[in-house]
């Protein structure tokens, strides 16, 4: 069978509501394809209990459902659902980058970006690509409404996964539908900011950038602990701390040699009220791979 594995992403980075991703090294999902009168999917891996095999509800088979590629489609995950580290857009990525060698499509990533996108639609209700582009592209990557740029940036990062479960779907609903002017103009100098970090891979300017004043405070409110691991990171030498994608996860950047600090203060403050977490130290990695 042809093997594509495709990291854990981190959407928004706080002030990239929607626009912003960033690929890690690790987690990863294995997708292992191959020709098939139709689709079938099986799931094994971390939290594949809760994952739906039939291909209409799951990410990987809208994907082969879009291209027009039948297959039986074989998915080990690594990356928990519900994370808030991109789980459904990984397996959506590696299915997509699979079919598309599978079947010699002549799809670009970048095409591919956008048909990975529709399986997030099926599971999220919203066709967002902020996972799927660095899931399929890696670095750090733009989405617009016409286009993806991405940026193979090097810094180092921490995500901390708390033993919660917050659905993207849920996280969506809590949003306000509008920003007032001074808010904007704030997100837009964070985003930029951040952006000019990623070019320069420093995570003092990519920690300001990501601060961000109405997404994050409305998600932050659904994860038991939030403040205080943010507090605990920052102590420890995190540049900037935000919720990972749609939570519960948070994603830390941090300088290199202060990831162990960061990722132990995270643990600790959750574990204060009771909570288990654990913690992923990686870089700005590659996007999905065929192997
Ligand atoms: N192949 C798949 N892998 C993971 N989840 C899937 C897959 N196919 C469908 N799902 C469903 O998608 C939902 C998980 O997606 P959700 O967007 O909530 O989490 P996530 O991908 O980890 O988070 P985020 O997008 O915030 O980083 C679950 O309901 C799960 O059953
Ligand atoms: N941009 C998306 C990422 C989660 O899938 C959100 O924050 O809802």
């Amino acid at each position: 069978m042809l093997t594509v594995t495709a990291p854990a992403t981190s959407a928004n980075l706080g002030s990239g509501f929607d626009v912003f991703g960033v690929a890690f090294d690790r987690p990863l999902d294995v997708v292992r394809v191959e020709r098939a009168p139709e689709t079938t999917i099986e799931v094994s891996g971390v939290g594949s209990q809760y994952i739906p095999t039939d291909p209409a509800k799951n990410t990987a088979g809208v994907v082969a459902q879009e291209l027009g590629t039948p297959a039986r489609i074989v998915i080990d995950k690594g990356v928990r659902p519900s994370s808030g580290l991109g789980s459904s857009a990984a397996s959506a990525a590696a299915a997509a980058v699979a079919l598309s060698e599978l079947y010699d499509t002549d799809h670009t990533r970048e095409d591919l970006v956008w048909v990975a996108a529709e399986g997030e639609a099926a599971v999220s209700g919203s066709a967002h690509a902020d996972n799927v582009a660095p899931a399929i592209m890696g670095g750090f990557t733009v989405v617009r409404e016409d286009g993806v740029e991405s940026v193979d940036a090097k810094v180092p990062l921490v995500a901390c996964l708390p033993e919660t479960v917050v659905s993207t779907r849920e996280a969506r609903g809590v949003l306000p539908s509008t920003v007032d002017l001074s808010t904007m103009t704030e997100t837009v100098g964070n985003a930029a900011t951040l952006t000019i970090g990623m070019h320069r891979n420093d995570p003092e300017l990519i920690g300001q950038g990501m601060a961000e004043s109405t997404v994050t405070p409305a998600r932050a409110a659904l994860i038991d602990g939030y403040e205080r691991a943010v507090e605990a990171a920052t102590a420890a030498g995190a540049t900037g701390v935000t919720v990972s994608g749609a939570g519960p996860a948070l994603l830390a950047v941090t300088h290199q040699g202060d990831q162990r600090a960061v990722a132990g203060a995270m643990v600790d403050a959750f574990e204060s009220i009771d909570i288990d977490a654990r913690t992923f130290s990686t870089m700005i990695g590659s996007g999905a791979t065929v192997h």
